[in-house]
């Protein structure tokens, strides 16, 4: 069981309070009384940079931020996380996402058992199964090699491989890898639209095989696909990645295509198990262990590092400086990377899901604020959208900037202008535009007093806003997984530190729920009555319409 301590009844807290009240954080400040800044608040890996100087910290804040840790038994909870503890306890399960990539000799028990031998069959079959399909040993039902492969399945069971076989396009086998996810029937018609069913492999990803969505979506591509097969034909070209065995050989899969995974995996730390046959698919084997040893080689760090080095850890801990103590609302992800257009998407689901909570883990409703609003897009496309207004708007938008130094593609001068652009922005978002600033630039720009008046205010950039900045050499499967594995463990530090249980998600429960009760409504002539009058508004204006 991990501890149940308020964190606002702690002494670091009521320090790390007195602090915020007393001090001034000014980022100008402390860079021009702190020569050294940069060496002290940033940490150099073998292949990246974490460059944490331009946030709105000192080192008492830092001080008190680690001894919150400390407060909250963040080491044991970590170390219980890893050796398997039930820390879901509201659904009684352990937590070891970190097992599917632990390269090491050591046992790690699951009510007693060993899980190791089974995710290294798990495994075993992934990679056999994946080495026919791409070299074309497995043939679909008229003999031909198989050439497309759809993943049908929705949060963990969609967006991890989504993030991921975008961001390792570089490295793609000869299959083209297709996602279809919203219940939307467009979604899968458009996806199926261009083809064939003798050279398509599904992929049904669903870890309950319950979700109405990936069902729904599963069965129109069975009915698609048997426009042109035959039912015995099913079993070359449909797959089942799930947790509930019984539920995939009910649709209809042979049980030597189902690849299995444990509820002591999340949904939305998935792509590491079986759930990521499809990046498998996409990357080859070889490349997917890469990014499994990348993960694997964060969760050592995670594990040993001090904590005033260790990097999850201070991610973490700074987030909660931002939420708690400066009250940001929101938190950016700024890939400047292309290949990471799903980077934000992903850790939306994987944070929000995880610590947007508001009862502790003594079942009591908290009274401190717990996870923030994530969101991002790659730069430089975010610069020309919502940049504004973390530059001059009211709210304080912390973020995150990420690129990497090499680029797989040298398109003449384009990497250079995308760095140029990330340095310029996170200068720019820490020091801002003083007004004496505005002024002279007005003034060399031969603008009269009367002018520089009216137009001063509007010019002013008010900067200190606090970013950290996540710099990699390279863009590899192996820096993928050490990346992703940064932000799961900065989610389990938070959720640690407010008393929360990270990895359950009953909030999306009563959607569906509803959703399920209102289906049959829609499908009678019958005006309808029983919800509340908007409810019956709408329904009964789509019934008319449809
Ligand atoms: O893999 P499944 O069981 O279809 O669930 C899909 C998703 O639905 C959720 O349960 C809720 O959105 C997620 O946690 C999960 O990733």
């Amino acid at each position: 069981m991990l501890s149940k301590i308020n964190p606002t009844q702690t002494n670091s807290w009521k320090a790390l309070d007195e602090h915020f009240g007393g001090n001034d954080f000014d980022l100008r400040t402390l860079f021009q009384y702190n020569p050294n800044r940069f060496n002290e608040f940033s940490l150099q890996k073998d292949n990246y940079l974490f460059d944490y100087s331009k946030n709105l910290i000192d080192s008492r804040t830092k001080d008190l931020l680690l001894q919150l840790a400390e407060e909250c038994q963040l080491k044991d909870a970590i170390s219980k996380m890893f050796s398997g503890d039930k820390i879901n306890e509201t659904e009684g399960r352990a937590v070891l996402h970190t097992a599917l990539r632990d390269f090491s000799d050591r046992e790690i028990l699951v009510d007693g058992e060993n899980i190791k031998p089974q995710i290294k069959r798990v495994l075993e079959h992934m990679k056999s199964f994946s080495e026919k399909i791409i070299s074309g040993e497995h043939k679909g039902f008229s003999g031909k090699e198989i050439t497309d492969v759809v993943n049908i399945g929705i949060g963990g069971s969609d967006l991890g491989p989504v993030m991921v076989c975008s961001a390792l396009k570089h490295f793609k086998t000869r299959l083209n890898t297709h996602f279809v996810s919203n219940v939307d029937g467009n979604h899968i018609a458009e996806v199926v639209k261009n083809l064939n069913p003798e050279t398509t492999l599904f992929i049904i990803a669903s870890k309950t095989f319950t979700t109405q969505e990936t069902m729904t979506n599963a069965h129109s591509a069975k009915d698609w696909f048997l426009k042109a097969g035959k039912q015995e034909d099913v079993a070359k070209h449909f797959v089942a990645l799930s947790t509930n065995i019984e539920e995939v050989k009910k649709f209809g899969i042979a049980e030597e295509n189902i690849f299995e995974f444990w509820d002591w995996v999340g949904g939305r730390y998935s792509l590491w198990s079986a759930i990521g046959l499809s990046i498998v698919l996409s990357v080859g084997y070889e490349n997917f262990e890469q990014l499994l040893r990348g993960a694997y080689d964060t969760d050592q760090h995670f594990q040993t590092a001090e904590f005033s080095e260790n990097i999850p850890v201070l991610m973490g801990l700074l987030g909660i400086w931002y939420r708690n103590f400066y009250a940001a609302t929101t938190y950016a992800i700024l890939p400047y990377s292309q290949y990471l257009d799903r980077f934000a998407a992903y850790f939306q689901q994987g944070d929000m899901e995880s610590n947007g909570k508001c009862v502790d883990r003594n079942g009591e409703f908290v009274e401190y604020e717990t996870g923030p609003i994530i969101w991002g897009e790659p730069g430089t496309n975010g610069q020309h959208a919502f940049y504004q207004l973390i530059h001059q708007g009211t709210e304080l938008i912390p973020a995150d900037f990420i690129a990497y130094a090499k680029s797989p593609n040298l398109v003449s001068d384009h990497q250079d202008k995308l760095l140029a652009n990330f340095f310029a922005q996170t200068e720019a978002l820490a020091f801002g535009k003083l007004e004496e600033e505005v002024e002279e630039e007005l003034r060399n720009a031969g603008k009269s007093d009367e002018e520089i008046d009216r137009l001063i205010n509007f010019k002013v950039f008010h900067g200190n806003t606090p970013t950290n900045s996540i710099l990699f050499k390279e863009l590899t499967p192996f820096s993928l997984g050490q990346l992703i594995a940064l932000y799961e463990h900065k989610i389990f530090v938070q959720g640690v530190i407010w008393n929360i249980f990270s990895f359950d998600q009953f909030g999306v429960e009563l959607g569906k729920v509803l959703a399920n009760k209102i289906l049959p409504e829609l499908e009678n002539n019958e005006t309808i009555s029983s919800h509340d009058s908007s409810t019956n508004g709408l329904i009964n204006y789509y019934k008319k319409n449809k």
